[in-house]
């Protein structure tokens, strides 16, 4: 069986973070294992709390991993702090992996900051130039690239910017514009659109962990990258089309639905 590690906050409303990466793995077919950075206590409507995890306990939980068991692909999440940042790039640097997915988690669907103001700069420096894919948001990719995203031509002056920052591919996530969902992949040469149909429901909490997941799933597995994001795009849109109304705020998606539905147990009706 592929492995896959995810290195995350814990999200205890179960629907973002380590909780999603697992159960997205899992969902996929690739074994799950997990580094956690941080614990939030969290719902569908808010992060109440947060608190880190000791930069030392991430080094040896990352070293207990890679001494012991082979990983094909890693996917990073939540960091929270700029040592959490120092601790992982490091690692990362000792133990080689082929396949590295950055989601550069930075605020909550709530607003909850989830990554220190002081640590994007670490975050550039370190670790984009050594991941394979990095996945932002509209927010996150302004806030990389110091400049406003308001139109599909700033999505491309984006991708080519965090390029300059030393990305080497990119996926552009479109979800927060306006209109349609349609997320922008950038291989360092060819630009690929993967179009999306909204779905109007609010039970959107841990899209962008889902996909990201899904990608490193997909990777682990010997899919292209190209092939990856793709697959995870159409994984995403059925788990939110089928999304679970959990909670007052904004409930999860639906990570196994595709295999709910194979085993017969959905009504289709
Ligand atoms: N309402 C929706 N309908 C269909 N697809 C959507 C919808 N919202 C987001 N997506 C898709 O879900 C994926 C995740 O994107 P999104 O922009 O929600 O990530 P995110 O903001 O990083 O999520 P998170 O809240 O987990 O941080 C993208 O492929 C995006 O296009
Ligand atoms: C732990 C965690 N990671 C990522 C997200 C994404 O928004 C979240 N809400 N919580």
């Amino acid at each position: 069986m592929k492995t896959a590690l995810t290195i995350a906050g814990s999200d205890s409303g179960g629907g973002a973070g380590i909780q999603a990466d697992i159960k997205t793995f899992s969902s996929l077919g690739v074994f799950g294992m997990s580094v956690i950075t941080a614990v939030t206590a969290q719902n569908t409507m808010e992060v109440k709390s947060v608190q880190m995890i000791d930069s030392q306990i991430i080094s040896d939980q990352i070293s207990a991993i890679f001494d012991d068991i082979h990983v094909d692909a890693v996917k990073i999440g939540m960091l929270g702090t700029k040592e959490n940042i120092d601790v992982v790039a490091k690692e990362l640097n000792i133990y080689r992996t082929e396949h590295i997915i950055l989601d550069p988690v930075m605020i909550s669907k709530g607003g909850h900051h989830l990554l220190q103001q002081n640590a994007i700069d670490a975050l550039k420096e370190k670790l984009l130039p050594m991941v394979t894919l990095i996945t932002p948001n509209i927010p996150e990719a302004e806030s990389l690239t110091d400049r406003k995203i308001c139109t599909i031509e700033d999505m491309y002056t984006a991708c080519l910017k965090l390029q300059e920052l030393g990305a080497n591919k990119i996926l552009l996530k479109g979800g927060h514009l306006e209109g349609d969902p349609n997320d922008l992949f950038f291989d360092g040469h060819h630009f690929t659109w993967l179009p999306g149909k909204r779905i109007h429901t609010k039970n959107v909490h841990g899209t962008g962990c889902t996909l990201s997941s899904a990608i490193t799933a997909f990777v682990a597995q010997e899919e292209t990258l190209l092939s990856a994001v793709k697959k995870a795009k159409d994984y995403i849109t059925i788990a939110i089309q089928h999304s679970l109304e959990l909670g007052s705020g904004h409930g999860p998606t639906n990570h196994f639905y595709h295999l709910y539905e194979r085993a017969g147990l959905v009504d289709n009706k």
